[in-house]
């Protein structure tokens, strides 16, 4: 078997991104040694008790010490604090990265605590679920997703390079694009519709002329779709939506504009806007399929088959 890609990779925080990714470490020969870190001990121990990593630790700064590769893989709310705490026991030469859905916001908050002398790469899976947790993680999250990397101007390329190969390692393919667009772009092709899922299944649950388990027992597929996104973590999205504040807001209101069009459509009569603007999107769906993009294909908004998830062996 050749040589693994780094020697120690620290993980901080083992919910459903950090587990993927340590199953992912060992199954593909990433890594030799896995250093898992999270601050509550019963998620390590429930790490632990799946088999995630070679050593557990309560100490951010245990883990990162002597690491290659360290990656945050927490709330973006969380990121500055922790590197303030592990900067000073940071190994020369180490990359660190993240895995945040909001690029700007965290290297704002993380670059201005790291020393020079490690190289920061920060990246971002489109991958993902509504679960979270270390028993959430599955081998082929990452699976023909993408991966995006936004490292800082000046960054080392032989570090991004290294990087690169660890998330193909991982079975991602891996674009490299700005903070501030991976932010606007992110905004609507996954913030906004979250925002939207989170309005629409509570307003449903808010009206007074339809009982809960009237919501429940008639969810027709579409708005079953916004139940399984407007379950996703409400830690991890309240930081994204303080995070990426602007672009989200720029987005809402071009959303809103939009939805006043369609308002105004169906008031007067109007059928022309409505079958135009249906026919144009269901040309990107179709666009969307072509593109491999489809929820139909392993692992993106699907739950992983039993025999998938984080410690199952086989
Ligand atoms: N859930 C998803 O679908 C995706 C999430 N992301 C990003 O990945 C990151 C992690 O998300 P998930 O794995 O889904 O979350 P999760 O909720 O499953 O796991 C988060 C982990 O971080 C730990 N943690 C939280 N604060 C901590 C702290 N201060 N110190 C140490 N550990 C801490 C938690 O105990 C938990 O182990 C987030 O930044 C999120 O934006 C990126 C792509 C997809
Ligand atoms: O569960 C879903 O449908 C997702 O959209 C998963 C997801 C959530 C957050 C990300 O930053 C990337 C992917």
């Amino acid at each position: 078997m050749s040589e693994p890609l780094f020697e120690r990779l620290a993980l901080i925080g083992i919910g459903l991104i950090g587990s993927s990714l340590a199953l992912n470490a060992r199954t593909n020969g990433l890594a030799r040694h896995i250093a898992i870190a999270t601050r509550r001990k019963e998620t390590l121990d429930k790490a632990e008790e799946l088999g995630l990593g070679d050593s557990y630790h309560l100490e951010a700064s245990e883990a990162v010490a002597d690491a290659d590769f360290v990656i945050l893989c927490v709330p973006v709310g969380s990121c500055g604090a922790i590197t303030r705490e592990i900067a000073p026991h940071l190994k020369a030469g180490a990359i660190v990265s993240d895995v945040g859905s909001v690029k700007g916001a965290v290297i704002a908050q993380m670059a201005p605590h790291l020393p020079s002398s490690v190289h920061f790469v920060p990246a971002h899976p489109l991958a993902g679920t509504e679960q979270s947790g270390p028993q959430a993680g599955f081998l082929e999250l990452f699976t023909n997703r993408w991966s995006i990397l936004t490292p800082p101007e000046g960054t080392d390329p032989a570090a991004v390079t290294r990087v690169e190969a660890f998330w193909q390692g991982c079975g991602s393919n891996v674009e490299t694009m700005t903070a501030e667009h991976h932010d606007l772009v992110l905004a609507i092709v996954s913030h906004v519709p979250h925002l939207i899922a989170y309005n629409i299944v509570g307003t449903a649950a808010d009206l007074e002329t339809v009982t809960q388990s009237e919501v429940v027992k008639f969810s027709a597929s579409g708005f079953r779709d916004f139940t399984r996104i407007a379950a996703s973590d409400p830690t991890m999205w309240r930081d994204v939506f303080l995070t990426n504040r602007d672009a989200v807001l720029e987005m809402l209101a071009r959303f809103s504009e939009d939805l006043a069009t369609l308002q105004r459509a169906i008031r007067w009569g109007d059928g022309d806007t409505l079958f135009d603007l249906f026919t144009r999107t269901r040309a990107i769906r179709r666009n969307v399929i072509e593109a491999g993009q489809d929820t139909a294909k392993p692992n993106f908004g699907r739950e992983p088959a039993s025999g998938e998830r984080a410690g199952t062996k086989g």
